[in-house]
């Protein structure tokens, strides 16, 4: 079980909106728990770099904190509500209006343009058409993947993809960004970049965490929350 730290930019929050409280996962009855009895609140206004063992959980809790799959025990808390406990149609208006995740793999629609890729996650969480194409073409832009707006997912680099990845995980200003590895298929320079954006994100007040294995990353991070490959985990001011 792990406490609280307030995040270095918390003051610019409204406080922390997400957390867990005795959150124990099992994907199958008969294996031990991949998370087991965590408690941990994640400050708004700040990066917190999720880190361990590979097969430690980190995905695995990263899905569990986006509503995605449920616990097995205790709760993920959204503004001190049972969020996990939700019907699964809230669950999802919960997602599409305040989540911003991106995947390991970006596991973009390989039918759709790179621009549709974009602006669907907008759409579903009711942005206007002409707005969520305004705000993803800047994005694209930001991300060096505009030129690419026509093109389908199958036509573009794993690095390109996983730009476009994050240019629809921020298309909506979420409140939470969930990125698993986002700079896994990515050079020094355009790592750097994402990491800026992911840290400008959070000085809007957002809650951002990352699942990494960069230690580069992780020194950036405002704080770590480390899985040790049996199910807990600590927390640690990474930059006090
Ligand atoms: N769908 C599944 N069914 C059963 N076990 C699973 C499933 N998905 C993941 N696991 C197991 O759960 C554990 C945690 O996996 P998870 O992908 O969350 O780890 P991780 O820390 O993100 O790993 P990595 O750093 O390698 O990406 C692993 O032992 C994995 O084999």
């Amino acid at each position: 079980m792990i406490g609280v730290l307030p995040g270095p930019r918390a003051a610019a929050s409204a406080g922390t909106a997400l957390g867990t409280r005795s959150l124990t996962f099992t994907y199958r009855a008969a294996l031990p728990p991949v998370i087991s009895d965590l408690t941990v609140d994640l400050p708004a206004g700040a990066t917190t770099a999720l880190t361990g063992p590979s097969g430690s959980g980190k995905s695995t809790l990263l899905y569990l904190l986006a509503l995605m799959i449920r616990p097995t025990n205790g709760e993920v808390v959204w503004d001190r509500v049972p969020a996990s406990r939700m019907a699964d149609a809230a669950r999802s208006r919960l997602r599409a209006s305040q989540v911003g995740f991106i995947f390991q793999d970006a596991l973009l629609d390989p039918s759709r343009s790179v621009l549709a890729n974009v602006c669907d996650s907008g759409l579903f969480a009711g942005m206007r058409r002409e707005d969520a194409v305004a705000r993803a073409r800047e994005l694209m832009a930001r991300f060096g993947v505009d030129h690419r707006e026509d093109h389908k997912p199958g036509e573009i680099s794993g690095g390109q993809a996983q730009r476009v990845a994050i240019c629809r995980a921020l298309l909506t200003n979420p409140r939470v960004v969930f990125a698993d590895e986002p700079t896994g298929n990515l050079d020094e320079d355009t790592a750097a970049v994402v990491w800026q954006a992911l840290t400008d994100h959070a000085a809007t007040g957002a809650t951002v965490v990352v699942a990494t294995h960069d230690g580069s990353l992780v020194a950036r991070a405002d704080h770590e929350v480390r899985l040790d490959g049996s199910g807990g985990a600590e927390l640690r001011a990474v930059r006090p």
